[in-house]
């Protein structure tokens, strides 16, 4: 069996599109564009490519950018200051700011004194208990993104039993509320570098979401044959970039979300998506 891909570039590419068109129509009504804000701290290489890639992204939609840059040694306030400095701005329609901090930041403390109304990454503590509840929100972009691709490739989600590796705030924890909803009525393990028996675990699911960070960690012999399997996992090695599914995987999966090209760049479309539906509501809010 050889894996049908599912190719996150393409469909990204093809979402861009139709926010493009929403944003001319935006930007024609509001006499400005949405704008999307920034706020990057340090020089950790893999994140200046991530917010680099967003604001290209933006510019292909027709979306403004604000950047927002600190070194690695900012403090808790001239984070925070910045964070008020875009809460009032206007102009910017909705943020994120790019994870990880530097270790010495509270993520936490910075994530809650975002406007949760600009929270474009769905990460602020009110909107992820919105998703506990069901009640609509700015959803975390990662797994909007994995819904999103399997849906368009028609991938049979309703009674799926998924296993996800990996328990991180922007993939793992929040994936299992999405592909739960009654809307998408999957079954969700959440496995961990805790779990016992992750190859059993593994081996029972439909659709693997490999989140845990850990290079090759998935192997062709774990899988269901025919299982979906998307790698979220990425590693700077010193051959390059390597994904949590190693490369033998494709011939026993179903479908394959690669590392590059799968799921990385529907984490940016859903971004833009996010920012666009933050304008549709501001500009229906009296
Ligand atoms: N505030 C946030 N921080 C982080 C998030 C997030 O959703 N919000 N997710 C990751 C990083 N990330 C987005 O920020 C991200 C990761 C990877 C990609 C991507 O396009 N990857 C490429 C391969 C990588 C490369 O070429 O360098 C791919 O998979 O094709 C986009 C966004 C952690 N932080």
């Amino acid at each position: 069996m050889t894996a049908q891909k599912l190719d996150g570039k393409a469909t990204a590419a093809e979402i861009r599109r139709e926010l493009a068109a929403r944003v001319a129509q935006l930007t024609a009504t509001d006499g400005r564009p949405p704008g999307l804000g920034t706020v990057l701290v340090g020089d950790d290489p893999g994140s200046h490519a991530y917010v680099a890639g967003k604001h290209r992204d933006c510019a292909q939609a027709g979306i403004a950018s604000i950047r927002r840059e600190l070194p690695a040694d900012a403090t808790q306030r001239q984070v925070e200051d910045v964070i008020d400095e875009l809460n009032a701005d206007p102009a910017c329609t909705g943020y994120i700011v790019q994870l990880p901090l530097p270790g010495h930041l509270d993520a936490n403390a910075v994530l809650e004194r975002m406007d949760p109304a600009k929270d474009a990454d769905g990460l602020h503590p009110l909107n992820l208990g919105r998703l506990v509840l069901g009640v609509a929100a700015p959803l975390p972009c990662t797994p909007r993104g994995i819904v999103e691709l399997l849906l368009r490739h028609d991938v049979p989600l309703a009674g799926a039993r998924v296993c996800v590796i990996g328990r991180g705030i922007t993939v793992g924890r929040p994936i299992g509320l999405l592909l739960t909803r009654r809307s998408e009525n999957a079954t969700v393990t959440l496995c961990h570098t805790g779990t016992k028996g992750l190859a059993w675990h593994v081996r029972e699911a439909d659709i693997v979401v490999a989140a845990a960070g850990s290079p090759g960690l998935i192997t062709k012999d774990m899988l269901r044959p025919g299982a979906a399997v998307l790698d979220v996992g990425i590693t700077r090695t010193e051959h390059g970039l390597a994904g949590d599914v190693h490369p033998d995987a494709a011939q026993a999966a179903g479908w394959l979300a690669p590392m590059p090209g799968g799921v990385g760049p529907m984490t940016r479309a859903m971004l833009l998506a996010n920012v666009v539906e933050a304008a549709e509501r501001n500009a229906n809010t009296p």
